[in-house]
């Protein structure tokens, strides 16, 4: 059998375990995680923002040289309804044009976290001091602490990665690769 490569645009663990259980060998593919520029601050306030460093991190990987399929995701801030939001962001892009986007499930947090965080720093930093824990955000993440282990990081994206080889099943492999 012949193996496609998905090239993931980060290599914290949290979100390689994401992808890997979705572009499996089983569906034909090998993952190979690679460092790739967001083009947005390290901590994204809004879901442009947020999405846009997906979709950045997606598209570089397709721009360099034998890259045919790049997985963009990140995380990211969000204000809605009086509360600070945690959110994250998905994109799919191959070297041959198209873009696939999703966002995941998202979450308030509570307000001591964004009152910290109103006054800046990363959503990583600010809860690793917060829970007394180190790297959270390349374990079970910040969803992980606040829902008690019910929903770890790599649950939260790998829906995300779900809903990308969704669309891009449905749109068909030959129509968009
Ligand atoms: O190595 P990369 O791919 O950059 O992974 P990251 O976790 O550092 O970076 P993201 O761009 O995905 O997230 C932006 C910021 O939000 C933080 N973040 C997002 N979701 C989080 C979560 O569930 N738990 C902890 N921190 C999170 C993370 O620490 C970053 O500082």
């Amino acid at each position: 059998m012949s193996y496609r490569t998905l090239y993931l645009g980060s290599t914290n663990p949290a979100k390689l375990d994401a992808v890997q259980a979705v572009f499996t060998p089983d569906q034909g593919f090998t993952v190979v995680a690679r460092s790739a520029p967001s083009g947005v601050a390290d901590q994204p306030r809004s879901d442009d923002e947020t999405r846009t460093g997906a979709v950045n991190r997606a598209h570089w990987l397709v721009r360099q040289p034998g890259v045919e399929l790049g997985l963009g995701l990140e995380g990211g801030l969000v204000d809605h309804a009086g509360d600070m939001w945690l959110c994250n962001w998905g994109a799919l892009a191959t070297s041959r044009g198209h873009l696939l986007v999703a966002s995941g499930a998202r979450i308030p947090l509570p307000r001591e976290l964004a009152q910290s965080l109103r006054k800046g720093g990363e959503l990583g930093d600010v809860v690793d001091s917060w829970s007394g824990r180190e790297g959270v955000r390349h374990r079970e993440g910040a969803i992980g602490i606040l829902t008690e282990g019910e929903v770890s990081r790599a649950d939260l994206l790998g829906h995300i990665v779900r809903l990308l080889f969704g669309q891009w099943r449905y749109l068909g492999e030959s129509r968009v690769s």
